[in-house]
């Protein structure tokens, strides 16, 4: 029977990171960022609903959607995070069970599936253990700033935009404190990959 694990945290918290930890592994991931990528591309269902409920201004020169355009609009604006949510998470849980049950059907043993708002959600029924992966709010917001150029108003409204980090850590079977050096991050992943037997 293969164990799927919910890997999650906030924003710029370390989940890719570990992510790729567990590839190196030979660790199968299933990433909701892909699948939302996936969705939105021109022509599939979440496609249209989005140009419906945002119209087209929203679409750059070659047609596809201007992610950077409408993550300035849903991030400031909950009514509009919450509809284009409606459009997009339904499309994004279809793409993540399929997915899952092709590596069940491929016999994998332990499936890992990154899903940033695994809680916020409420998508832990797709999962049996969930890993939580923390990091002080100051030091969130200044990588995400780093990694993805934004200023400091744009990163808080992104990082309030989610559960609060004490919430997400009462709701974890395990955390991960990725504080400080990536290396003492992998130390805590294969502390809970023996503790769990966690087998590609
Ligand atoms: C708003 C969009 C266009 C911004 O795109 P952008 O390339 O800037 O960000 P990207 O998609 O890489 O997401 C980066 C991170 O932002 C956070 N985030 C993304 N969407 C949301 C959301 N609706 N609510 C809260 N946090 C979110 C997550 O931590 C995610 O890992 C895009 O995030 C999107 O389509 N979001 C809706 C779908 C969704 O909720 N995805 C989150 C995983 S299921
Ligand atoms: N321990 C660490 N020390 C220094 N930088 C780190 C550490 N862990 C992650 N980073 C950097 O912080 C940024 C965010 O990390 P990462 O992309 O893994 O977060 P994430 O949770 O996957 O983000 P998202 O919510 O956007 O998916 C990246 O630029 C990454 O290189």
């Amino acid at each position: 029977m293969a164990m799927i694990i919910g890997l999650t945290g906030g924003i710029a918290s370390g989940k890719s990171t570990v992510s790729t930890i567990l590839k190196t592994k030979g660790y199968t991931i299933i990433d909701a960022d892909i699948a939302a990528r996936e969705v939105v591309n021109i022509g599939e269902d979440a496609y249209n609903g989005i140009i419906e409920a945002f119209g087209k201004k929203i679409l750059l020169e070659d047609g596809n959607i201007d992610r950077k355009q409408l993550g300035s609009i849903v991030f400031h604006n909950t009514e509009k995070r919450l509809l284009l949510n409606s459009i997009v998470h339904p499309a994004v849980r279809n793409y993540m069970q399929k997915k899952k049950t092709e590596a069940i059907e491929a016999g994998k043993q332990t499936i890992i599936m990154d899903i940033p708002l695994l809680f916020e959600s409420k998508l832990t029924y797709m999962v049996d253990k969930t890993i939580l992966v923390f990091v002080d709010p100051d030091i969130q917001k200044e990588r995400l700033m780093k990694r993805n150029q934004l200023s400091e108003e744009d990163a808080v409204a992104r990082i309030g935009s989610q559960m609060r980090l004490n919430e997400k850590i009462q709701l974890s079977d395990a955390v991960i404190d990725n504080n400080k050096t990536i290396e003492e991050t992998e130390k805590q992943l294969y502390n809970i990959i023996n503790e769990w037997e966690l087998e590609p």
